[in-house]
This record gives C-alpha cells, sequence and structure tokens, in this order.
C-alpha cells in the first residue's frame, strides 16, 4: 500500500492508496503530522511520498525520517509522468503539478483546467498532449477575508458563514458578497475565457475549501476533492523501480 502525503500552507493531508484507490484520507498539522505513526502501525505500507509547500520544522522532519519505509521526496528533480514546461520547475509548488498530474490520468488526451481551492487559489493548465504550461495564483478565501481586516483602519474580520445578498446592504455582506462573489466570477472568468481558446476543455474543482457555486459551466467542471492526492500516487508509482 502507498502512503501520499501533501503538505498544505493550511493543512497536511495523508492518504493511504491500495491498487490505485484511496482506502483512507487523514487531516494533520503541517507543522507536526502526529497521526504518521498510527497510520503506518494501521497499514501495511509499502513506500511512500511527500510533497511540501512549506519549510518542514523539526518535528516533522522527524516523522518523515523514522517512515519504515522508501520515501520519495517530491521536488524538480522528480521524473514526472506529464511534461513540465514551467519555466522556474525549482520554485513551482508541487501540489499544484500532482493536480494536472491526477487530472490527465482520469482525461488522458484532453485540455483541463485545474482549479485548486485552498489556501490560495491556483489555476493550472495541462494540454490534450500531457504538457503543463503553469497557471495562476490567487488569495483562497480565508486569505481574502483576513486580507480585507488587517490591511484597513476599520473592517471587521468577516466569516464565510452569513447572510448573502446581491449586493451588500451592510458591512458583513458588502464584504462577504466581495468575497466571495469575487471568487465566483473570478474562476467562471477563467473557465469561460480558456474554453474559447480550448473548445474541448474540462475543468476540475479541487482543494480543501468546498463551496460550490452557480453557474451554467456545471456540465464542463468535476469536483475531484482528492486530486493532488490521486496525482501524488501516480507520481509515486510512476517512481516505483527509482527508490
Ligand atoms: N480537517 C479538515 N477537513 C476538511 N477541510 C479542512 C480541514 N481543515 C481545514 N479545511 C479546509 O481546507 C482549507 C485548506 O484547503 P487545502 O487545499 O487542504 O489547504 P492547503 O492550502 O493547505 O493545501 C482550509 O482553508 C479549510 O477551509
Ligand atoms: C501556490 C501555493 C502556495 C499553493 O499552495 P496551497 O494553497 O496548496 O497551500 C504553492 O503551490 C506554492 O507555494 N507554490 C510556489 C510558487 C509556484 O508554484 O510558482
Ligand atoms: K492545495
Amino acid at each position: 500500500m502507498n502512503l501520499v502525503i501533501d503538505i498544505g500552507n493550511t493543512i497536511a493531508k495523508i492518504a493511504v492508496f491500495r491498487d490505485g484507490s484511496i482506502v483512507e484520507i487523514f487531516y494533520d498539522s503541517n507543522q507536526t503530522l502526529e497521526q504518521l505513526p498510527d497510520i503506518c502501525a494501521k497499514y501495511p505500507i509499502d513506500k511512500a511520498i511527500v510533497a511540501t509547500v512549506i519549510d518542514l520544522g523539526e518535528r516533522v522532519l522527524a516523522q518523515l525520517a523514522h517512515l519504515p519505509v522508501p520515501l520519495l521526496w517530491l521536488d524538480e528533480k522528480t521524473p514526472l509522468p506529464v511534461e513540465n514546461l514551467y519555466e522556474t520547475p525549482q520554485t513551482l509548488g508541487y501540489d499544484r503539478m500532482a493536480a494536472v498530474v491526477g487530472a490527465n490520468e482520469q482525461f488522458p488526451g484532453k485540455d483541463i483546467l485545474v482549479v485548486d481551492a485552498g489556501t490560495c487559489i491556483t489555476y493550472e493548465f495541462i494540454d490534450a498532449a500531457g504538457r503543463y504550461h503553469g497557471g495562476n495564483i490567487s488569495p483562497g478565501v480565508q486569505m481574502r477575508f483576513k486580507a480585507l481586516h488587517e490591511f484597513t483602519g476599520r473592517l471587521p474580520l468577516v466569516v464565510r458563514e452569513g447572510r448573502r445578498l446581491p449586493l451588500g446592504k451592510d458591512t458583513d455582506t458588502a464584504m462577504r458578497e466581495g468575497v466571495l462573489k469575487g471568487m465566483e466570477y473570478e474562476i467562471s472568468g477563467y473557465i469561460t475565457t480558456m474554453k474559447h481558446k480550448y473548445p474541448e476543455l474540462l475543468v476540475f474543482l479541487t482543494g480543501g475549501d468546498d463551496f460550490s457555486f452557480d453557474t451554467n459551466l456545471k456540465s464542463i467542471i468535476f469536483a475531484d476533492r482528492f486530486l493532488v492526492l490521486k496525482g501524488l500516487n501516480r507520481i509515486l508509482n510512476y517512481n516505483n523501480d527509482r527508490i
């Protein structure tokens, strides 16, 4: 069984895979990974992969060093099942690459846009020939609420849950709509624009921020919360004889 670890800016996701299927998912602290020993005691793990977008603290490094199985560290030197056209592979967040590897596995030969809504919202494009072209990085929902509060004199820290209106009628709704509608229009804009350029475009929506928005683009959107984990699992298997 494979152990797949995706360490993000907010949270770490750990998945156990058996023959390409997710057996169990764990959410863990990206500062401790304290569940790792129990997971390894619970399942017969034979190899692991880790991808991180943060500098790892001593406790996480120690947890990973104590893994009783071979561990693949995903970085710019790791062989990939797709072509990487990103111009700075050494600074690329490999959660982004894993997302398109996961999408390409499900729909090879298709132009795909992946929208990953987590700490940041990332937009990734992989073409029908399996070439990852890169994409854009935008603030995630919590970052938007926090920024409005922290970079102004009087704006409160508004939470996402609450009254929704077409246009804000008070400070709370004005800020909530500004953030949530802003995200919806941004995401819809990317999809609409790219659909013009790539008429056969498929879209994946992933990431921990499970929000749904009403759009007439529903027909081309696949929601897959665990796309990054699936992509990491594919990369681990692709490197089977190298670790
Ligand atoms: N235990 C949890 N289970 C599901 N979602 C969570 C959990 N903890 C946080 N989240 C949500 O997931 C978001 C982070 O999504 P994710 O894409 O996993 O983050 P990262 O940017 O760390 O990869 C958080 O902002 C929160 O909305
Ligand atoms: C953009 C990200 C912060 C997204 O990470 P996440 O929201 O999953 O925590 C991460 O992919 C990253 O640190 N990227 C490095 C810069 C780049 O990809 O070019
Ligand atoms: K993410």
